[in-house]
C-alpha cells in the first residue's frame, strides 16, 4: 500500500502565528502553554512534535500524551490534517496506556478487566468478604456500607477519586486512623473501608494484581514510583523518549502528575505541556482555583517557561464577544476570521426542540451566506451537520424522538441512543413483556432487549448471587474464581437477549423469576411485581412511565443519588412524550424509529445531526454547534460551591466548539446570561 506523501506543518496551509512561533522557538527544558480554547494548543503541540522529531534522529521516539481517549483521537486527527499521517516514531497515548506499556515491559502480567457487570460482581464479593471480617471484629462506623448491597456507581466514583488523588498516601501523611482521616477530609468511611478490602483482594498478599480495571495501571505505576526518592530517576522510564508532550494538562490528577514528574526527570528530553484551565471538567483533577499551575510547576524542572495564548484560531469576533462577558475571559480573534453567534430564547422544552428542528433544516439546505464560505474552514464531513451539545443525557430523549420522527439520520456521541440506555430499555422491556401476545407482532430490537437485561441486572440487583460464592475463599482474601467463570458477564446478557427477543411470555418469566429455570421461585422486587399489573396500565404509556411501581425500581436500586435523579428525570421525559398514547402505539413508533436508524446506518446515509455529551465534544471542533437547554440549575447543573466551577467549565467547553456558527438556546425563565457564569 502506498501512503500519500506527508505534508509539512509549515506548508502554505499552516503558518504558525507569532504566539505559536514563541513555542516553536523556545529552548527551555520544560514549557507550559496556558491558553484559551481554540488557540491552537493541540495544533502547536503537533507542530512542536514534528520539529522535535527532526532533532531526535531516526532511532528517536517522541511521546505525545493526552489525558483522555478523546484527547488521543483529537491529536491523531490533527497530525493527519497537518502532516498527512501520524509519523511512525510518535507514540500518542493516555497516561493509563503508557502505564500499561511500562508494566508489561517490566514483565508484569497485566490482565485487564473491562466488563462492567463482572466488575460489579467482584465489588459485591469484596463487600461480602468485608461483612465476614466485620462479623469477627465489629466496627459500627462501617455499618452503613454493609446494611445494603453497596451502590456500585458510588463505589466506582470513590475508587477513581481515591486513586487519582492518592488518598492512601495522604492518609499515611495525616498520621491518624482511617476514621480520623475520613472525618477530616469529609470522605465516606464505609466506602473507604470497602475500597481497602477490595484492593487487598485485587492485589493479594504478595502484591501481584490479579486484574487491572481502568485506572489501575496508572495507580500501580504510581505506587512503584513512590517507592523511589523524589529526585531519583526511574529505570523503566529512563531515556525512552527524545521528548515528551502533553495535551489536556488541565485535567491532570495527582497520580498522573507523579508519572509525568518521573518521565521528565528520567532523561526523556524536553517537556512541553498545554492546557486551558477553564476546561477542567474531571473529578479528581486539580482545582482551577487551587493554584494548579503553581502546583504543576513544583513538579517540573526549575526554569520551566510559561507562555500564554489568547488569540483563538477557531472562531471569530462574534463568538469571542459572546464568550468574554459570559465566562469573564479575554478571547481575541485573528483579524480575517468571520463567524456568527445567535442567541435564542425558549419557553418550553418543546419550543427549544422546535427551534433546533428549524436550525437543522436551514443547515441541511445550505446555511445562507455561510454556504459561500470557501475558506479552509469548510471541511467536508462536518459540512452540513448540526452538532448539539447536551449537559444531561436525558435531554436527548425529546430531541431523538422529534428528529427520529422527522426521519433525520442522527448520531449520538458520548451517550447511547435513549432507547438503548439500560434504565430506559428496562422500562420498555417491562412494558413490552406485559403486553403479552400482541407484543409478538412488534418485537423490540435485540439491542433494546439486551439493554433491558442489563437494566434488570443493574437496577433490580439481579446478579448479586451471594450464595453462589464460597465464603471460605473470600475468607482467604481471594475472589471466588468459580463465580467468575459463570458470572453474569456482558456476553451472558447478549445470549439471553437472543433467546428472549420476540418472545414476550418468556421475557415475562425471566423478569418474574430472574432466570429461565422453570423451577425457580418468583421474586418479589418491583420489576417482578410490575408483571402482575392489569392490562389497563397499558392504555396510556405515559402513565406507565410515571407509575409508582416503575419509579420504585429506581427509588429502590442500589445506585448513586446522581444516577437515581438521572433515571427519574428520564422517566419524566418519557412520561411527557408518551402521554395519552397506548403502549402498543408507543412501542410500535419506537421500534420503527430504531429499525429506521439501523437501516440508514447500513445504507451509509450521512448523519446530519449529532447529539454529543460535553465530554465527547472536548478537544474537538465543528462548523455548526447548538447548545440548548441552557438554564440555571440545568446547564450549568446544580452543584455545591466547591464543584460549581466544573459546571461552569462544562458550559465553556460546549460553547467553544464552533468554527462557523454557534447557537445558544437559553431558557427565558431562568437565563444564565449576561454572566459571568
Ligand atoms: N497557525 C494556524 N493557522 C491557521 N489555523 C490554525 C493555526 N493554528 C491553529 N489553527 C486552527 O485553529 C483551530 C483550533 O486549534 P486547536 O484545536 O489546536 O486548538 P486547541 O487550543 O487545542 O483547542 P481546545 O482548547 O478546544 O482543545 C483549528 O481549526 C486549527 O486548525
Amino acid at each position: 500500500m502506498t501512503h500519500p506523501p506527508a505534508r509539512s506543518w509549515n506548508s502554505q496551509w499552516f503558518v504558525p502565528t507569532g504566539e505559536q512561533q514563541q513555542v516553536l522557538q523556545s529552548s527551555a527544558p520544560a514549557l507550559i502553554i496556558s491558553a484559551l480554547a481554540g488557540t491552537g494548543k493541540t495544533t502547536t503541540l503537533c507542530m512542536k512534535a514534528c520539529q522535535l522529531l527532526a532533532g531526535v534522529g531516526p532511532q528517536g521516539r517522541i511521546l505525545v500524551l493526552a489525558y483522555s481517549r478523546a484527547g488521543v483521537t483529537a491529536l491523531r486527527d490533527r497530525f493527519l490534517k497537518l502532516h498527512g499521517a501520524v509519523p511512525a516514531s510518535l507514540e500518542i497515548l493516555t497516561i493509563e496506556q503508557l502505564s500499561e506499556q511500562v508494566l508489561k515491559a517490566q514483565g508484569d502480567p497485566v490482565v485487564k478487566l473491562d466488563d462492567p457487570v463482572q466488575r460489579r460482581f467482584l465489588i459485591l464479593q469484596a463487600q461480602q468478604a468485608l461483612r465476614q471480617e466485620l462479623a469477627r471484629s465489629p466496627d459500627p462506623d462501617a455499618d452503613a456500607v454493609l446494611a445494603h448491597d453497596v451502590d456500585i456507581d458510588a463505589f466506582l466514583a470513590f475508587e477513581a477519586l481515591a486513586k487519582k488523588r492518592q488518598l492512601d498516601k495522604q492518609c499515611e501523611d495525616h498520621g491518624g486512623t482511617l476514621r480520623d482521616f475520613c472525618e477530616a477530609q469529609d470522605l465516606d468511611y464505609g466506602l473507604y473501608r470497602l475500597l481497602r478490602h477490595y484492593e487487598r483482594m485485587r492485589v493479594g498478599m504478595d502484591h501481584e494484581p490479579r486484574f487491572y480495571a481502568e485506572g489501575d495501571c496508572s495507580f500501580e505505576l504510581c505506587r512503584q514510583l513512590d517507592l523511589l526518592g523524589w529526585d531519583e530517576p526511574c529505570e523503566p522510564l529512563m531515556g525512552r523518549y527524545g521528548a515528551v508532550l502533553f495535551d489536556e494538562l488541565h485535567d491532570l490528577d495527582e497520580g498522573a502528575l507523579t508519572i509525568l514528574r518521573k518521565l521528565v526527570q528520567s532523561h526523556n528530553g524536553v517537556f512541553v505541556g498545554a492546557g486551558d484551565f477553564n476546561q477542567h471538567i474531571h473529578e479528581g483533577a486539580f482545582s482551577v482555583f487551587g493554584g494548579a499551575l503553581q502546583h504543576m510547576l513544583g513538579s517540573l524542572p526549575a526554569g520551566t517557561e510559561v507562555l500564554r495564548i489568547h488569540t483563538t484560531r477557531r472562531f471569530g469576533a462574534e463568538i469571542c464577544a459572546a464568550l468574554n462577558p459570559l465566562f469573564g475571559v479575554e478571547f481575541a480573534c485573528a483579524a480575517q476570521s468571520s463567524d456568527s453567534f445567535v442567541h435564542l430564547g425558549y419557553d418550553t422544552d418543546a419550543h427549544c426542540a422546535q427551534q433546533l428542528v428549524e436550525l437543522h433544516t436551514q443547515i441541511v439546505q445550505g446555511w445562507g451566506g455561510l454556504r459561500a464560505d470557501t475558506s479552509d474552514k469548510a471541511d467536508k464531513g462536518a459540512h452540513s451537520a448540526l452538532n448539539v451539545v447536551l449537559r444531561n443525557p436525558q435531554d436527548s430523549i425529546l430531541l431523538e424522538w422529534v428528529f427520529g420522527h422527522e426521519g433525520v439520520h442522527y448520531g449520538c456521541q458520548g451517550m447511547g441512543a435513549f432507547y438503548l440506555r439500560r434504565e430506559v430499555a428496562l422500562v420498555l422491556g417491562l412494558m413490552w413483556a406485559l403486553d403479552g401476545d400482541s407484543a409478538a407482532e412488534r418485537p423490540l430490537t435485540p439491542g433494546i432487549v439486551a439493554a433491558a437485561i442489563q437494566g434488570l441486572l443493574h437496577y433490580g440487583r439481579r446478579n448479586a448471587r451471594p450464595d453462589a460464592v464460597d465464603p471460605d475463599v473470600l475468607a482467604q482474601g481471594q475472589f471466588d474464581d468459580a463465580g467468575w467463570s459463570v458470572g453474569p458477564g456482558a456476553s451472558e446478557s447478549q445470549q439471553l437477549a437472543a433467546t428472549l427477543h420476540g418472545n414476550a411470555p418468556l421475557m415475562q418469566r425471566y423478569i418474574v423469576h430472574g432466570t429461565l429455570d422453570r423451577n425457580a421461585p418468583p421474586l418479589a422486587d418491583a420489576c417482578a411485581q410490575a408483571m402482575a399489573l392489569g392490562p389497563e396500565v397499558l392504555a396510556d404509556a405515559g402513565a406507565f412511565f410515571s407509575h409508582a411501581l416503575v419509579r420504585h425500581i429506581f427509588d429502590d436500586a442500589a445506585i448513586h443519588g446522581v444516577e437515581r435523579q438521572a433515571c427519574l428525570a428520564s422517566l419524566e421525559q418519557l412520561a411527557r412524550l408518551a402521554q395519552g398514547m397506548p403502549a402498543s402505539e408507543f412501542l410500535g413508533r419506537l421500534t420503527l424509529m430504531a429499525t429506521t436508524s439501523i437501516a440508514m446506518y447500513q445504507a451509509k446515509e450521512p448523519v446530519t445531526l449529532r447529539l454529543l455529551s460535553v465530554e465527547a465534544c472536548k478537544g474537538r471542533e465543528f462548523m455548526f454547534v447548538a447548545v440548548p437547554f441552557v438554564e440555571r440549575g440545568r446547564f450549568p447543573g446544580p452543584a455545591s460551591h466547591a464543584e460549581a466551577y466544573r459546571e461552569r467549565n462544562m458550559l465553556y467547553v460546549a460553547m467553544t466548539r464552533a468554527r462557523t456558527a454557534l447557537w445558544l438556546l437559553e431558557s427565558a425563565a431562568r437565563p444564565v446570561s449576561p454572566g459571568p457564569v
